[in-house]
């Protein structure tokens, strides 16, 4: 069998473990994952930091062994098949390592010759690259001189380099600017949408998740805590509507009226009521029409649709937005920014 003819998942996991031991403590990075990935699939891995996602990143790309279980990438184990997983893939890590000094063209050669490619075919596909990440106008200039958003842009051309059939971006919008990511995740859409092959990255962003990501596995603590679409995931949740009352004794009754809604979650803080109902939005006018004549109209309503945010906090009890600021404490304010701004959205 050849890989050519793989024909199963893109990437199959089964058991797969890390753990680490600095100071004789062991972190668990990783706790026993069991997925498959199809081919052709755009995948991003949620969590906040510490999740185990850049470790899952690093065993699928081979970089470091699992402690156990396995893990095999178009058909072929991490372990045994170290060197076949290698070709297949192209990995994109958190600040790569692309020689300073050189020009932006000149790495994208190199890579290529690095991957087997004749200089005419290493010329050819540099010159293809440069065109369709748009770095036509700083392909000549030095690495060194290119802005975080172009920088980004090259990292990816050079996991593309070889056509890899898996691609692995870890944190590929990490530190750009709205506008500049906006346009790497229109990039890494058309990318995956012309080129066909299987795309997974790892985001602490929630809008990324969502808008990029076919499906979305929320990892935390080392553990898959969900895995499904976006819209799935949300849709699941429900909407949140909250209504407002002038006192706390109107807030209760009205809360009492709203538990017999079936399939819906009520809680009441002081003089206010938060109802979680699936189509939440849809059903506001009956809902207050009804109120109304149980005597318990709101003087205030707000309907929120779910956020993938809802979703952790429903699965964890705790935001993402929390565990950003609290778990790593000399992460760059630019991350916990981001993410108030796209709850606020
Ligand atoms: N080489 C290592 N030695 C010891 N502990 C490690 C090592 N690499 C990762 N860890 C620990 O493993 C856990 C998972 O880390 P990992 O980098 O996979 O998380 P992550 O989800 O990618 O987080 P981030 O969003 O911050 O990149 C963390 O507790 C981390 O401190």
């Amino acid at each position: 069998m050849t890989h050519h003819h793989h024909t199963g998942p893109a990437i199959v996991t089964r058991g797969l473990t890390r753990h680490f031991t600095s100071r004789k403590q062991t972190v668990e990075a990783v706790q026993g994952l069991d997925l498959e990935i199809e081919q052709g699939e755009l995948v991003a891995f949620l969590g906040p930091n510490g999740a185990g996602k850049s470790t899952t990143l690093r065993m699928l790309t081979t970089l470091i062994p699992p402690t156990s279980g396995s893990a095999s990438v178009a058909g072929h184990d991490v372990v045994t098949g170290q060197r076949a997983v290698r070709q297949e893939i192209g990995f994109v890590g958190q600040g790569n390592g692309a020689g300073h000094r050189q020009l932006g063209r000149d790495e994208l050669i190199s890579q290529g010759r690095a991957h087997g490619l004749s200089r005419v075919d290493a010329r050819r596909r540099a010159a293809e690259l440069v065109e369709d990440l748009d770095l036509g106008a700083v392909a000549d200039r030095k690495v060194s001189s290119l802005s975080g958003g172009q920088r980004r842009r090259l990292d990816i051309a050079m996991g593309l380099v070889h056509l890899p059939r898996v691609l692995f971006l870890d944190e590929p919008s990490t530190g750009l600017d709205p506008q500049n990511r906006a346009n790497l995740q229109e990039l890494i859409r058309r990318l995956h949408a012309e080129s066909g092959s299987t795309v997974v990255l790892t985001t602490h962003y929630l809008e990324e998740a969502d808008a990029l990501a076919g499906r979305v596995i929320v990892v935390d603590h080392g553990r898959v805590i969900a895995d499904d679409s976006a819209v799935s995931l949300k849709s699941g949740l429900g909407d949140l509507v909250r209504l407002g009352y002038a006192d706390p004794a109107q807030a209760a009754r009205a809360a009492a009226r709203l538990e017999r809604i079936p399939d819906s979650r009520v809680a009441v803080t002081d003089d206010a009521v938060d109802l979680r109902v699936k189509d939440g939005s849809a059903m506001v006018g009956e809902l207050l029409a009804d109120l109304a004549a149980d005597g318990v109209p709101p003087t205030r309503v707000e309907v929120a649709r779910p956020t993938l945010d809802d979703v952790f906090l429903d699965l964890t009890g705790r935001s993402l937005r929390e565990t950003q600021q609290t778990t790593d404490p000399s992460d760059e304010p630019t991350h916990s920014t981001e993410i108030d701004s796209e709850v606020a959205a």
